[in-house]
């Protein structure tokens, strides 16, 4: 199958940081893909580079089959379409209400009518289980809805590719396995490939249909929730396992 991305030997260093080093990865479309990996080892920054937000040293990001690091700064914002972004505090604008919110992206990039953009809004406040939310302010709301705020209006646009920056960090269980439950319905009603950070293995295990670890800078390891389960490499072994002892130190 046609990968829908392809990062090919990124390098990104910031002064004498390298964080990205050489990195490879191909995501399969119409898929759920979980980037793993240490805090502050570089998936934000692989995010960004994914939508064109941050430019390699060197490297190629293929979307599409586009390169988007070859892109200008016009033609970026046009690629940029094809992306739904989750940030990891849902980022609504505070002096919106939800519906507001939802609309936004709408109201930029669509064109339609008042009426069609309402509709739009209507559903897919529906869509995350926010039906009749719509004139509440973000401050009204709890961690989980904010997050499924910002989910819907990440989907507005119907992307093609919708990426989720550790979309269950800080929620309760119940409420981590509801914001799953629509990443996978993302991918299942609306056929959007779907690209997740997380550093929760066991939402992982569940949700992915493939599994990235990112390490020193490139990813080492990647496979179904079982292959990643069976890997004998070290790393990964003490990062599924939660372990403070082994190859991966604490510095
Ligand atoms: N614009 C920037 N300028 C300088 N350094 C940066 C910049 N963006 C990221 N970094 C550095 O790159 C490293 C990787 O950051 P990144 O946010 O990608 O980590 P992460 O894996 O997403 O971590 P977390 O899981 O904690 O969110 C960090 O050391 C960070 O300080």
């Amino acid at each position: 199958m046609k990968p829908i991305i392809q990062c090919e030997g990124l390098r990104k260093s910031f002064g004498e940081q390298t964080v990205l080093d050489g990195l490879d990865i191909t995501l399969r479309p119409d898929s759920v893909s979980v980037i793993i990996g240490r805090s502050g080892g570089g998936k934000s920054v692989l995010l960004k580079h994914i939508i064109g937000l941050m430019r390699p040293d060197s490297g190629r990001v293929l979307v599409n089959g586009q390169d988007i690091t070859a892109l200008s700064e016009r033609e970026l914002v046009a690629a940029r379409r094809q992306f739904g972004l989750l940030f990891q505090e849902g980022a609504l604008f505070d002096s919106m209400n939800v519906a507001e919110n939802v609309a936004f992206p709408l109201v930029e990039h669509s064109g339609l009518s008042r009426r069609e953009i309402a509709d739009i809004v209507d559903a897919k406040l529906a869509a995350v289980g926010l039906s009749g939310a719509g004139h509440k302010m973000p401050a009204e709301l709890s961690g989980g809805m904010r997050k499924r705020v910002g989910l819907a209006r990440a989907i507005a646009l119907d992307p093609k590719i919708v990426l989720f920056d550790e979309p269950t960090s800080g929620l309760d269980p119940v409420m981590s396995a509801a914001i799953n439950d629509l990443i996978l319905r993302t991918r299942g009603e609306f056929g959007a490939t779907c690209v997740v950070i997380s550093h929760d293995i066991p939402a992982t295990m569940a949700i992915a249909d493939e599994i990235f670890m990112l390490y020193n800078g490139r990813i080492i390891a990647s496979g179904s929730p079982d292959e990643i389960r069976a890997s004998d490499d070290p790393v990964v072994r003490q990062f599924i396992e939660g372990r403070a002892d082994g190859p991966i130190g604490l510095a």
